[in-house]
């Protein structure tokens, strides 16, 4: 069978290739969705204004749908990000498109939630848009003026990217997630093991695998430089998306499968034998086991962003720290309005609080190291976001853990780096 993102790909495509579409054709695509950001919004607009294409979209009336998500500065820390905002608001305003205003929290998160639909095309104005893989849609990272162009026209041309296919098999131990296997995956693949590939999840291990350990899969996949990453439409994804979405799923959903044809190169992960890992400075594939780390001390601990900032991450958290009080700065973002509406209820956030947390709002938060804990000259950071390239969550001379959500609570309670499965009750 042919990849999943050839078959996504081909349903979208203007004008329909004689016989099916493969890897390297150049296509013309109806996307379903554009997203753009409160950092990448501003300069599409630029564009949009420049060339008089703004007077192209309208919201009201055409596809494809289009979001402004103001999750970078949420809420605004300064006057030009304010400025920012409002120049988008009213925009949008005029154009009748969606705004996710601040505090609705990260674009990714909310798009899953309540946007895309499995089988769709997506194109997003942020390299992290390749998380609603884990939903079986084609979604990619584009520039801004990219964006702006299918923003006004409803189209945009892709190259059809080959598939890597990676077989799961096993079931993850306790206490080991899916931030331990993409950061495994970014170990062997490395910064750019995966460039222009769809990477697509098949084997016996993804029935095991649950959906918000999926999407933080799908959402690391692009440090390894994946064109997009997708998990199959399954039982486990149905189940998620009437939970979620109080509804059936389409019925096309059925066909989103990845069944690589015999033969294939295919990578082979057993979930069984996978332990703890972190990504040391300075890049997301410079990964390790955290034995080879422990020991380290840490100044700040942060649990949010759109790779493991769901609420199964801050009940993980919570696991850890009940009970417990941190000893090194504790900063928890929830990922979206939702989740932290999810973890009030529950108590996961009472619990995060008593154990010396502060709650920043919904959105990329420190991740960005924009504002909402920034880093100092010298500090060391355990992060469970994505990136932590120098300077990438405020001093140039702060050094980043990139760690799952276990490991990063452990380190908030010792003050160091340590193997979470000790403190699991
Ligand atoms: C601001 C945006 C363009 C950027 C991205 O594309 O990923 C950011 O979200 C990031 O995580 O570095
Ligand atoms: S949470 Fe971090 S990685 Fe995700 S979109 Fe925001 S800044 Fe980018």
């Amino acid at each position: 069978m042919a990849s999943l993102a050839a078959r996504i790909i081909e349903k979208h495509a203007v004008e329909k290739p004689r016989g099916s579409v493969e890897p390297g054709d150049i296509v013309v695509v109806e996307p379903d969705a554009v997203l753009v950001n409160d950092v990448t919004g501003l300069l599409a607009l630029r564009v949009l204004e420049e060339t008089g294409a703004d007077r192209l979209i309208d919201c009201r009336r055409q596809r494809p749908r289009i979001v402004f998500a103001f999750d970078h500065y949420s809420p605004a820390p300064t006057a030009a990000t304010a400025t920012g905002h409002r120049r988008l608001r009213l925009f949008a305003r005029e154009k009748g498109c969606r705004v996710w205003d601040v505090g609705y929290g990260v674009m990714h998160q909310a798009a899953v939630e309540e946007l895309v639909e499995p089988g769709w095309l997506v194109f997003g104005a942020d390299s992290h848009t390749i998380t609603y893989g884990a939903l079986s849609v084609f979604s990619t990272g584009v520039g801004s003026t990219e964006a702006a162009y299918a923003m006004a026209t409803g189209r945009l041309w892709l190259r059809v990217p080959e598939p890597l296919y990676i077989k799961l098999e096993g079931k993850l131990p306790e206490g080991i997630t899916g931030k331990d296997l993409v950061l495994t995956l970014l170990g062997i693949l490395g910064g750019d093991g995966a460039i222009y590939r769809s990477v697509e999840f098949h084997g016996p291990g993804v029935a095991t695998l649950p959906m918000h350990d999926r999407l933080t899969v799908a959402n690391m996949m692009v440090e390894a430089g994946a064109k997009t990453a997708l998990f199959p439409f399954d039982d486990t994804a149905r189940e998620w998306y009437r939970a979620t979405r109080g509804r059936e799923p389409p019925e096309e959903a059925r066909e989103l499968r990845v069944e690589p044809e015999p033969g294939t190169d295919s990578l082979s992960i057993s979930l069984a034998k996978l332990e703890p890992m972190v990504a040391k400075p300075p890049a997301p594939y410079n990964v390790a086991p955290v034995a080879e780390v422990e020991g380290e001390e840490v100044d700040q601990v942060f649990i949010g962003s759109c790779t493991n900032g769901r609420y199964e991450d801050l009940e993980a958290a919570a696991r850890i720290l009940k009970g417990r009080r941190a000893r090194a700065r504790l900063i928890v973002a929830p990922a979206s309005r939702r989740i932290y509406r999810r973890a009030l209820e529950t108590g996961v956030l009472e619990i995060l609080h008593e154990a010396g947390a502060v709650i920043a709002p919904p959105g990329c938060a420190a991740c960005f190291g924009a504002h909402m804990g920034v880093a100092g000259d010298g500090e060391v950071v355990v992060s469970t976001s994505n990136r932590n390239f120098p300077g990438r969550m405020g001093s140039p001379s702060a050094r980043v853990y990139l760690a799952s959500p276990y490991t990063a609570a452990a380190a908030a309670v010792e003050g160091r780096i340590v193997d979470p499965r000790g403190l699991l009750s």
